[in-house]
């Protein structure tokens, strides 16, 4: 939607004041969940969020962050970064890429579409490669929608497919590559069956091969580059499953951390490099992690590795990853079009913003905060900060990460009296969440709560109000558990450590010297999830959301 048909000014609240500082922290991975030993929130020690929860009941309270409340398909469906940042931003609920997809799976409109039928040139006489992760997480793609896509395109024409996969253990349980792989594999032996030449190509872990986000290592786009499109990688094999199999073998061998592989012929010749003329379809419908890839596919001009070939191809993604930037140019399913979302509101009624967070999380509490729109709306305004990541490392083996300098830079932000909102995330409860590792787990939690304390410090100095708040759960269970919600022991004998995130409900706290006194969460709004967070947020700075906006959370007594 054009600026021009939208009237930016928000009313006055008529209750709040206005000129009050405002300091938004979104914990991410920071779930509420009973106390237990795999509740990594409870053991560590968290003196700052345990007063949060303890000392103010009415300035407390829990949110729901999965599921239908995020704008996914089903209750069954934990949340994410990309859904919950969306949800907290914009302040009402899209029906998100996994939902759009399968709606237009279902009845066939994506077969119909510009995007398909630009690829669809392609099946006469070359190939048509589907790169993305092979899992049913449904964080950033879902097995059963490439297996329809695969379906699809092989129905409309498609001669030659080869699936290049990368595989998950992050937001499904470690070791399920296998059975992921054998389906598809399964799959592609019935397509061949149909005389259509189909398999997969390559592979490799999702963390290591392909899927970094916010430019922290371009070294894992390029690996995944060269088994993908050069069709060179260190491990050649003539089978996934048995490929996956074998690189699980080695010692501390994870799904998400697989080296690259490619699969090749009789005569070791690698089976699916990406060729001029081929068709490419990222499958992934969630942006973060699929930009890197498609800069790479798409850019004539790049200089962020060597490509050492460029193919010309018509390549498409699942969905448009960045509609500011247009990328890619073709997909097969539009975007959730999420616009008026709460960040542009607040600059243009004056609030001057700080968003930072450090590299892996950076997009979060800016492209998804805005509605997966890149930069600021004003750059007069509104200054966004990123703190270099960690990379080549898994964090458990520095669980602290940057929760400490987001929380100086955050602080620094609120004492210059520069702004009126200073908004951070801060990553560790999920990055390190997502290792499996406990006790790594734990010492993350703990560096988190200091980093609030260190923030909440701050509000206390200027007389501001805070908002601290979660994405969607990770810490709070690191374990599978059974429908009585035992933990589930595997055939090891151990307990199967749950590295994906929860369907658990996250804490909103509201508080600091300049919460104007009444001010306390509403009875009457016992469903409230993460986009009735926005209009809580416009209430603290004085003003009143759109009347579309999902219901505020606060009222003055
Ligand atoms: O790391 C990621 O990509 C996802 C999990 O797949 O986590 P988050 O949604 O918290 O970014
Ligand atoms: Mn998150
Ligand atoms: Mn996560």
């Amino acid at each position: 939607m054009g600026s021009k048909e939208v009237s930016w000014k928000l009313a006055d609240h008529p209750k709040l004041p206005k000129g009050k500082l405002v300091a938004v922290v979104v914990l991410d991975g920071w779930g509420d969940a009973s106390p237990g030993k795999y509740n990594c929130i409870h053991v560590a020690e968290t003196p700052t969020m345990d007063s949060l929860k303890n000392t103010a009941p009415d300035k407390w309270r829990l949110v729901r962050a999965h599921g239908t409340a995020v704008g996914l398909p089903t209750e069954d469906d934990m949340g994410n970064s990309e859904v919950g940042h969306n949800a907290l931003g914009a302040g009402r609920i899209y029906a998100q890429g996994a939902k759009l997809v399968d709606l237009a799976l279902a009845s066939g409109k994506i077969y119909d579409d510009e995007g398909f039928k630009y690829i669809k040139e392609s099946f006469a006489n070359n190939t048509l490669h589907l790169i993305g992760l092979m899992s049913d997480g449904g964080v950033h793609s879902r097995l059963d929608q490439l297996q329809l896509l695969l379906k699809g395109a092989s129905e409309r024409g498609a001669k030659k497919i080869r699936v290049h996969v990368l595989t998950d253990g992050r937001d499904v349980l470690d070791g399920t590559s296998v059975t992921h792989a054998e389906t598809l594999e399964k799959d592609l032996s019935e397509l061949r069956g149909k005389g259509i030449d189909a398999q997969i190509a390559s592979g490799g872990g999702r963390m290591y091969v392909t899927m970094d986000r916010y430019e922290n290592d371009w070294q894992v786009v390029k690996r995944g580059w060269d088994a993908q499109v050069l069709g060179e990688a260190p491990h050649k094999f003539k089978n996934a499953v048995e490929a996956i199999k074998k690189l699980r073998e080695a010692p501390n061998a994870n799904d998400q951390y697989l080296p690259p592989f490619v699969i090749v012929d009789d005569g070791g010749k690698a089976v699916g490099p990406i060729v001029d003329g081929d068709a490419v379809v990222t499958v992934n419908f969630r942006a973060d992690r699929m930009t890197m890839l498609a800069q790479a596919l798409e850019y004539e001009k790049f200089d962020k590795f060597d490509r050492v070939r460029f193919p010309k191809i018509r390549y498409a993604g699942m969905l448009q990853y960045d509609g500011e930037l247009k990328l890619p140019n073709h997909y097969l399913v539009s975007p959730p079009l999420i616009e008026r979302t709460s960040g542009e509101y607040l600059v243009n009624n004056g609030i001057r913003t700080f968003a930072c967070s450090e590299t892996v999380k950076f997009g979060h509490v800016t492209f998804f905060w805005n509605g997966n729109r890149s930069g600021c709306f004003n750059s007069e305004k509104e200054e966004y900060v990123e703190i270099p990541s960690d990379s080549g490392i898994t964090f458990n083996e520095k669980p602290k990460m940057k929760a400490f300098e987001i929380g100086e830079k955050a602080r620094d932000a609120i004492l210059s009296g520069k702004f009126d909102q200073v908004r951070v995330n801060i990553p560790n409860g999920d990055m390190v969440g997502h290792t499996g590792d406990v006790d790594a787990t734990i010492v993350a939690c703990k560096a988190a709560d200091e980093a609030v304390k260190t923030i909440l410090d701050a509000v206390e100095k200027v007389g501001g109000i805070y908002v601290v708040t979660a994405d969607h759960g990770n810490a709070e269970d690191m374990v599978k558990r059974d429908k009585k919600g035992e933990p589930i022991v595997g055939k090891d004998g151990k307990v199967q450590i749950l590295t994906s995130h929860t369907l658990q409900p996250v804490p909103v706290a509201i508080g600091g010297p300049g919460l104007a006194s009444g001010v306390k969460f509403r009875k009457d709004v016992p469903n409230g999830g993460l986009a009735n967070v926005a209009a809580t947020i416009m209430n603290l700075h004085g003003f009143v959301a759109p009347d579309d906006y999902e219901t505020t959370l606060i009222e003055v007594a």
